[in-house]
């Protein structure tokens, strides 16, 4: 059988890379179940983002920063600053409505819940596509990364844990330039565990992708053509200009990844009750340039999407720079 690749250089280029049935239907739905396991042992954390409570005015997203290497899979490399303490963070329920469950930590802790085998076949995958994203230019990413089980409630009459209110995640990046330790979110990674007959009409649900391919998500390159990692100012501003929004239907085995820095995104609100893991593979700052950009990017053939996700245009993309810093027609 051939095996299903991602398109590595739709990420490179500030792209989404979508994959349907990346993950057979069996391995989906054992992850699935692993995960549900978990949440019945209460292993998830439930409800908003956590944040520290000195930060709530500000809503900042400050996530959790537990990583694990991938090869070592033994030892945990704990930054998050605050975590768990009670005393030093608080929920933001109107950011964020999932439960969360940490697969190196949360999921560790529970001995004896869920399907071991199953976990630690995702590790080989996601071990697999660091091996790929490297092969494909992104040569610096560390062996340790952030890996969690993700469950939305859905709305009332989902029949499967409703709370009355659908889950969702508010418009944001994974990485904003405001992280504290060595370590950066440089690709973000989502597999989609849902059961069978997700319906975008009646689910909702969707991973909705604000994409700006070539650009960076500030809409800067540098001299060389490569984004600009670390210039996080008017991000926000720039996000509503020369736009194209990307909608992805949830569908359960579906792999997506894309430029933690150059990809914001949100979860439309959910009436059915969704599962995924997200992970983040990560970079030391200053490390963070692929081959892709070094050799300016942009210019591969858009790939086939696969999944029937609805790409609309929001306002015509007008120019590009190419790597001399002169526009160029868009594509
Ligand atoms: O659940 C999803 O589709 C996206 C989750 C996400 O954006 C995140 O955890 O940062
Ligand atoms: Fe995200």
């Amino acid at each position: 059988m051939t095996p299903v690749v991602a398109d590595i250089a739709q990420v490179a280029r500030g792209d989404v890379s979508v994959t349907s049935n990346f993950l057979s239907p069996g391995v989906a739905s054992a992850l699935r179940e692993d995960a549900r396991a978990l949440l019945a042992a209460g292993a998830f954390v439930g409800g908003g983002l956590r944040l520290p409570v000195d930060d709530r005015r500000r809503r900042r997203r400050r996530p959790r920063r537990r990583r694990r290497s991938l090869r070592g899979r033994g030892e945990e490399d704990d930054e998050d600053g605050g975590g768990d303490d009670p005393t030093t963070t608080t929920f933001d329920d109107r950011t964020r409505l999932c439960d969360v469950c940490g697969i190196f930590d949360d999921a560790d802790r529970h001995d004896g819940v869920g399907d071991r085998d199953a976990r630690d076949g995702l590790l080989d995958v996601v071990s697999d596509l660091r091996g790929m994203l490297m092969g494909a230019g992104f040569e610096q990413l560390s062996e340790n990364m952030e890996l969690q089980y993700l469950h939305y409630p859905g709305g009332d009459d989902d029949g499967g844990g409703g709370t009355g209110r659908g889950g969702f995640y508010r418009r944001h990046f994974d990485r904003t330039g405001d992280e504290d330790g060595p370590l950066a979110r440089r690709v973000s990674l989502l597999l989609y565990l849902n059961e069978d007959g997700w319906d975008a009409a009646t689910d909702g649900g969707m991973l909705r992708a604000y994409v700006r391919p070539s650009k960076g998500r500030d809409g800067k390159l540098d001299d060389e053509g490569n984004f600009d990692h670390d210039d996080h100012d008017d991000a926000r501003r720039r996000a509503e200009r020369d736009v194209c929004v990307l909608d992805i239907v949830p569908e359960g085995g579906k792999l997506v990844l894309f430029d933690s820095a150059a990809v914001e995104h949100e979860v439309l609100p959910t009436q059915r009750e969704r599962w995924a893991v997200v992970g983040w593979f990560l970079t030391e700052e200053g490390l963070n340039v692929t081959e892709n950009e070094r050799r300016g990017g942009g210019r591969e053939e858009r790939a086939r999407r696969t999944g029937g996700e609805v790409r609309t245009e929001n306002g015509p993309r007008k120019k590009k720079r190419n790597r001399s810093g002169r526009k160029r027609a868009s594509r």
